[in-house]
């Protein structure tokens, strides 16, 4: 019984907010058949107003949800599109008792009227003021309740306080911000942009890490696009977005784009268009990026086999571009270089790894790849207690038997940089150099530790051949990479240190 999905959004009276609310659900569906997808208003005014159709006053960032949270889902009608945000109750169903009325998806072929065969699933949760609702379903496992996706931009109030006070029983993941530079670069782009500066209009927060947040999304644009680029807030501290705009224009900026910095069109984005501006990008919408990302924090909350506990579902973990020309600085130690090397063997002392044990148990661990290397590795990291997810195409035999006894979870495809969620550290260890080449970057930028197996000089770690005397841990590394020297000193090491032992044992 795969757990619900329900995506978080902030909500909006403006039609824009139900519309991606449906699309998201469509779209994300599809990239996951078979999971419950549905969608959730943290706002509680807007979402009175779109249930009931009463008008609200403005928006105000920062206010307690006051009443029942409601999915989006409408009445569900077998063979029809979902459409509005309107939520109605649909019957619980029965294994072995006649379907009535509307069907939930994800019932395999229901026929209204027919027996219902096999496993029911969880049906959509009726809803209680106050949390969301847990589903028992009939004749199959308990349903640990719902992973919820914070479709935010920014870990402001809404993320932080408002939204885990509001889930029970389920898994909050990161929100989703973090991974959509790329969408809100599409979407300049797209616009005719960037022109001579960017103008990246933010909803704002009260929450100087949420601010923060936008200024390093403003930074990385900058890089990508090399032009200027400043945040322009529409609510809460921060510089106005007329006062942003006016700056770029007192630096001699004549192009502009506005880099709307918003999942869909609502109050907001109207006071966008007054600005003397050339030209202002669409929100981000439903951009296949936005979709992505949903979906990998969900395949990584159900990986997890203590989600609740997990440390990486309520962090915010920037990402780098995929595939992105990010600059040399960004990415990571630098290649050793002809100079370098003769610098090295004219005796000038190299800089060399810093010997540490991590702790990692119950961290997240990351490994690309699952051939030799990554199958020499993993029985370290599951002594170590680390709660592995590995992606590769293919597996080995053993990594296939750990991953089918839940030692680890192994997700059946190429690696992304969206992957990297949540870890502490991450093995770049696929055969393809480009996939390996890209995760080292973005790691870089995350500042999680990558060892890459096909070249160490480009990671931030590498492996120390171990072993164990009695309860002392051996680590070998050698000035100059070389496995089997660093393998063999390590092997002797141990055999000293258990002599060593032997020797003071003895009277
Ligand atoms: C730099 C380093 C970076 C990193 O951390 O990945 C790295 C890099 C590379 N290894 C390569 C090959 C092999 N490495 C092994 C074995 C080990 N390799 C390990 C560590 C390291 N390997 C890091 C250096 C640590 C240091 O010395 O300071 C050990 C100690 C720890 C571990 O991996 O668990 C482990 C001993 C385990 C044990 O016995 O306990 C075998 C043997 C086998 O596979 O059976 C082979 C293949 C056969 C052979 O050649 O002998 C290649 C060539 C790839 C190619 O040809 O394409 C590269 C790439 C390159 O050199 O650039
Ligand atoms: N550091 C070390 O000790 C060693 C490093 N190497 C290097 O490490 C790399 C891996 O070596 P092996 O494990 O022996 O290779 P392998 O061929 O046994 O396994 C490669 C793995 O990467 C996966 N993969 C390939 N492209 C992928 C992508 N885009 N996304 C996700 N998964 C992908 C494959 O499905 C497979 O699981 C090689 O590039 C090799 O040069 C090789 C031997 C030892």
């Amino acid at each position: 019984m795969p757990r619900p999905l329900v995506i978080a959004l902030h909500g909006s009276e403006h039609p824009g907010a139900a519309a991606l609310a449906d699309e998201l659900v469509t779209l994300v569906g599809a990239e996951l058949p078979g999971v419950q997808v549905s969608t959730a208003w943290v706002d509680a005014r807007a979402r009175a107003f779109c249930v009931d159709q009463l008008p609200v006053p403005e928006l105000v960032e920062g206010e307690p949800v006051e009443g029942p949270i409601r999915t989006a889902v409408p009445e569900l009608v077998e063979g029809e599109l979902v459409e509005g945000p309107i939520p109605s109750p649909v019957p619980e169903l029965v294994e072995g008792e006649l379907v009535e009325g509307p069907i939930p998806t994800p019932v395999p072929e229901p026929v209204e009227g027919e027996l219902v065969e096999g496993p029911i699933p969880v049906p959509v949760p009726e809803l209680v003021e106050g949390e969301f609702a847990e589903g028992e379903p009939v004749g199959g496992d308990p349903v640990e309740g719902p992973t919820v996706v914070p479709a935010f931009l920014t870990a402001g109030y809404h993320v932080l306080e408002d939204l885990p006070a509001l889930v029970d029983g389920g898994v909050v993941t990161g929100h989703v911000g973090p991974d959509l530079l790329d969408a809100v670069a599409d979407r300049v782009t797209e616009a005719g942009g960037p022109g001579d500066a960017i103008l990246l209009a933010a909803a704002g927060s009260k929450h100087a890490e949420a601010r923060a947040e936008v200024e390093a999304a403003a930074s990385e644009l900058g890089v990508r696009f090399g032009v200027p680029v400043r945040v322009g807030y529409l609510y809460g501290d921060g510089a106005s977005i007329e006062a942003a705009a006016a700056a770029l224009i007192a630096d001699g900026a004549r192009d502009v784009t506005v880099a709307t910095y918003f999942l869909a069109d609502g109050l907001y984005t109207a006071r966008l268009q007054g600005l003397p501006v050339a030209r202002l990008s669409r929100p981000i919408s439903a951009h296949p990026v936005l979709v992505d990302a949903i979906v990998q924090r969900y395949a990584h909350s159900v990986g997890t086999t203590d989600p609740l506990n997990d440390p990486a579902p309520l962090g915010a973990h920037r990402l780098g571009f995929a595939g992105g020309s990010a600059p040399s600085q960004q990415g990571c130690v630098q290649p050793v270089t002809a100079q370098g090397a003769e610098e090295f063997l004219a005796g000038v002392p190299a800089p060399e790894p810093y010997l540490l044990g991590l702790h990692l148990n119950g961290r997240r661990v990351v490994v690309a790849g699952a051939g030799a290397v990554a199958s020499r590795r993993i029985p370290q990291l599951l002594d170590a207690g680390a709660r592995l997810h590995v992606v590769a195409l293919a597996a080995s035999e053993q990594i296939r038997t750990w991953a089918a006894t839940g030692r680890l979870t192994w997700t059946p495809r190429e690696v992304t940089t969206a992957d990297l969620q949540g870890a502490w550290v991450v093995l770049a260890a696929t055969n393809d150099a480009d996939a390996n080449a890209q995760l080292a970057q973005a790691a870089e930028a995350q500042r999680i530790f990558c060892v890459r197996a096909d070249d160490v000089d480009a990671g931030t770690a590498r492996t120390p051949a171990t072993g164990r005397s009695a309860d002392l841990r051996v680590g070998v590394l050698s000035d100059t990479p070389n496995p089997r020297h660093t393998a063999a000193a390590r092997t002797v090491a141990v055999e000293a240190l258990d002599a060593w032992a032997s020797g003071k044992e003895q009277p």
